[in-house]
């Protein structure tokens, strides 16, 4: 049987890395096979398309195509085998992200990023889609406690990141049951209890 798709969304600093080793062990807890994995990258490729794009100034359509073709190689490579086989697949962003940080945040068409989502996975979409949500201003404090040095997107200013909160939270309104929003301003075992429910309503 083919496996499931599990992806994690949110803006910079929204808390979603904190829960997906948690997820993996829940789903590996119940018997199953999971393959962890993030966007940009998950392949050798796509970590060095990820450097560039986290780091190297570039037009905004080189950005939402490289975004793509990541992805291609990440889907060919990694996430399709893994379906194939009946593993899971949890991935740390996915195409939500193009749409919410190209699309929303910089202002892409629309048209375009629907056209090269369809070229590069057709109607393959994930099984489930949690969305991590919460105010800039509580996502910034938490990144600014930490001492690395921040990218090209942690580094843009409020009214991106705004923008890209919004184009998240109306995909989520439009995509029926695929996605769901969690209110990351809470205590982690809070917010730690209702992703476990989430993903145990998939599992049965
Ligand atoms: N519920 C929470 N309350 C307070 N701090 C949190 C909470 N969840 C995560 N953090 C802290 O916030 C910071 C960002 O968390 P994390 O790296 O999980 O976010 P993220 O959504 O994966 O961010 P990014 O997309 O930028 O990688 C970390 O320092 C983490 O320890
Ligand atoms: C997949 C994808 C990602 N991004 C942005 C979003 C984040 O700022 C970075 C990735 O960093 P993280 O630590 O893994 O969150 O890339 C994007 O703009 N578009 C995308 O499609």
């Amino acid at each position: 049987m083919r496996g499931k798709f599990i992806t994690f969304e949110g803006i910079d600093g929204a808390g979603k890395s904190s829960h997906i080793a948690g997820v993996c062990e829940l789903l590996r807890s119940r018997g199953l096979t999971v393959v962890s994995t993030r966007e940009p990258g998950g392949t050798p490729l796509g970590e060095k398309l990820r450097e560039l794009l986290l780091h190297e100034p570039m037009h905004l359509e080189t950005e939402a195509m490289l975004m793509f073709a990541a992805r291609r190689e990440h889907l060919a490579a990694v996430i399709e085998p893994a379906l194939a086989r009946g593993d899971w697949v949890v991935c740390d962003r996915f195409s939500d992200a193009t749409y919410a940080y190209q699309g929303g945040g910089r202002g892409l068409d629309r048209h375009k990023l629907l056209d090269l989502e369809h070229w590069v996975h057709g109607h393959l979409q994930p099984d489930l889609t949690l969305l991590f949500d919460l105010p800039f201003a509580v996502a910034r404090e938490r990144i600014v406690l930490q001492t690395r040095e921040l990218d090209r997107f942690e580094q843009e200013r409020a009214d991106f990141h705004e923008r890209v909160r919004q184009a998240y939270l109306e995909r989520a309104a439009a995509s029926g049951q695929r996605m769901h929003v969690i209110d990351a301003d809470r205590p982690r075992e809070q917010i730690k209890k209702t992703v476990e429910e989430i993903v145990s309503s998939i599992c049965r």
